[in-house]
C-alpha cells in the first residue's frame, strides 16, 4: 500500500508534527509502550543530544520496521564519489571546467556522483566534499543515505523527485534540496536525466544567517523553505541500502523499503527552496558589495563569524550603482570559492563558463571579471540602471583550501585554456594622465 500526495509546510528548521495515517503520530510522549498501528518508534539526532536547543536537530519516527532491519554491509565500489582531498597536490592555479556529459551506461543519482574537490571530512566534522552529478535513470531497488553530512542538492538541468523517509521533494533547477544527515532517500527522474551539483556538508547543520543591520527579512526568508508530509510505502523485495559511511560507500541487503515512516515530529527534516524567491538585497549608491549580501545558507565553524561554508547565489537583480565598475571587482580572498552555473549567463564571465560547468578559485589566487567583461563595464553608461536577468550562478565558498580530486584535474571537461580569459587586461596605466 502506498500513500499519495506530496504536499509540505512551510518554515526553515521548524518543529514539525506530521502523520499520513489519522492518529499515528503519538500523544504526550515520544515513546509509548505500544505506538499507534503497531509501529517502532525511533529517534534519528542530527546534533549533539545536548546541543543548545536553537540548534538542537532531531526528529523521533514512527514506522513500520525499526532502521537495524537489514543485513551487514560490505564495501561498494565508490567510482568516482570519495572524501579523500589528497590524492593530489592542489595547485594555486584558476581551474573552470565544461559541463559533464549525460552518461551513455545506465547510472542512477548514486551511480553518477563524481568528486570534483572539497576539505575536511567526517572525521574532522567541518568541510565539505563538491560533486557533481550526471544520471540517466531513477534509483530502482536501492536506498541511500549519508552518514558522513548533509546534502546540499543543486539540480542543474532536470526535475528530481527524492523520496525520503520523511515524504516526498520535487525539485526542479533553480530549487534547491537539503537532505539531513543519515536520511534515507531515492532519487527519481521525471524528465529520463538529470544533472547538477552535491555539496555535501560535514560540518554543522547549514542554517540561515543572521540579518544584522538588514533587519527582519530578506535573503532567503524562511517561509520559503518547504519539509513534506509524511509519505511512506510499504513493500516488501529483495533491495539494497546503500550508505556512505566514513568516506566510502556500503552495501546491505534489505528486504524491505526504508521508506516506511508513516508519522514524524522533530526538526531534523530535509526541505526544499525555490532560489527565485530570493530577497536579493544589494547597494543602491555605489560600489559593489561583498558576496556575503547573497548568502542563502551557511555552516558555521568554531570561530564566531567564520563559516565552514557559505552557500551563495547570484541571481537576476539590477545594477543601479553610479560610477562604479559593476561587476565583481578583481579579488583574491581568504576563502576558496567553487561556483557553478544553473541558468544563463553569469555577470563576470561572458563567455565559457557554461550552465553545469564549474569553476575553483582557491585561496588567495586572483581572480575577477574576464578582459571582455573589464571593457564592457569600463565604458558602461553607470546614470542608468541595468537588469541582470536571466542568471543563477552559486558560490560554494568555503574556509578551508578546496582540494581538488584527481578526477577534477584528470577529467577532459577541464579547461586548459582558462587564464586565457584574463591576458588580455592589459597595461593602462599612464603617470602623465590622472
Ligand atoms: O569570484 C566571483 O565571481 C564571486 C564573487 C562575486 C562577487 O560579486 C564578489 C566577490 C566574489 O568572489
Ligand atoms: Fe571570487
Amino acid at each position: 500500500m502506498t500513500s499519495p500526495a506530496f504536499t509540505y509546510r512551510s518554515g526553515f528548521g521548524n518543529e514539525f508534527a506530521t502523520e499520513a495515517l489519522p492518529g499515528a503520530l503519538p500523544v504526550g510522549r515520544n515513546s509509548p509502550q505500544r505506538p499507534p498501528y503497531g509501529l517502532y518508534a525511533e529517534q534519528i539526532s542530527g546534533t549533539a543530544f545536548t546541543a543548545p536547543r536553537a540548534h538542537n536537530r532531531r526528529s523521533w519516527l514512527y514506522r513500520i520496521r525499526p532502521a537495524v532491519v537489514h543485513e551487514p554491509f560490505r564495501p561498494l565500489e565508490s567510482g568516482r564519489l570519495t572524501s579523500r582531498f589528497d590524492e593530489v597536490p592542489a595547485p594555486p592555479t584558476q581551474l573552470r571546467w565544461n559541463p559533464p556529459p549525460m552518461p551513455e551506461a545506465p547510472t542512477d543519482f548514486i551511480a553518477g556522483l563524481a568528486t570534483m574537490g572539497g576539505n575536511g571530512g567526517p572525521q574532522a566534522q567541518t568541510g565539505c566534499g563538491i560533486h557533481l552529478y550526471a544520471a540517466n535513470r531513477s534509483m530502482a531497488g536501492r536506498f541511500f543515505y549519508d552518514a558522513d553530512g548533509e546534502l546540499l542538492i543543486v539540480p542543474q538541468q532536470g526535475r528530481l523527485r527524492l523520496f525520503t523517509e520523511l515524504g516526498v521533494l520535487e525539485v526542479e533547477p533553480q530549487e534547491i534540496a537539503l537532505i539531513p544527515r543519515g536520511i534515507r532517500f531515492r532519487v527519481e527522474l521525471p524528465d529520463g536525466t538529470a544533472r547538477g551539483y552535491v555539496c555535501e556538508n560535514f560540518g554543522a547543520p547549514f542554517r540561515l544567517p543572521d540579518l544584522g543591520p538588514i533587519g527582519s527579512n530578506g535573503l532567503a526568508n524562511p517561509r520559503d523553505f518547504l519539509t513534506p508530509d509524511a509519505w511512506y510505502e510499504d513493500v516488501d523485495g529483495d533491495f539494497e541500502l546503500v550508505a556512505k559511511f566514513d568516506g566510502a560507500l556500503w552495501t546491505a541487503r534489505i528486504d524491505h523499503s526504508p521508506l516506511d515512516v508513516v508519522a514524524w515530529h522533530g526538526n531534523h527534516a530535509p526541505c526544499k527552496y525555490d532560489l527565485r524567491r530570493f530577497n536579493t538585497i544589494g547597494s543602491i549608491g555605489f560600489d559593489h558589495p561583498d558576496p556575503s549580501i547573497f548568502l542563502v545558507l551557511h555552516s558555521p565553524s568554531d570561530t564566531p563569524g567564520v563559516d565552514s561554508i557559505d552557500f551563495v547565489i547570484f541571481p537576476p537583480r539590477w545594477l543601479v550603482q553610479e560610477d562604479t565598475f559593476r561587476p565583481p571587482w578583481f579579488h583574491r580572498n581568504v576563502a576558496s570559492e567553487f561556483m557553478g552555473l544553473i541558468h544563463g549567463v553569469y555577470d563576470a564571465k561572458e563567455e565559457g563558463f557554461l550552465p553545469g560547468g564549474a569553476s575553483l578559485h582557491n585561496c588567495m589566487s586572483g581572480h575577477g571579471p574576464d578582459a571582455e567583461t573589464f571593457a564592457k563595464a569600463t565604458s558602461a553608461d553607470t546614470s542608468r540602471p541595468q537588469r541582470i536577468a536571466d542568471t543563477m550562478a552559486f558560490m560554494v565558498e568555503t574556509r578551508a583550501v578546496i582540494r581538488p580530486t584527481r578526477h577534477a584535474l584528470e577529467t577532459a571537461e577541464l579547461q586548459h585554456d582558462y587564464h586565457r580569459c584574463w591576458q588580455g587586461l592589459a597595461k593602462r596605466f599612464d603617470p602623465n594622465h590622472p
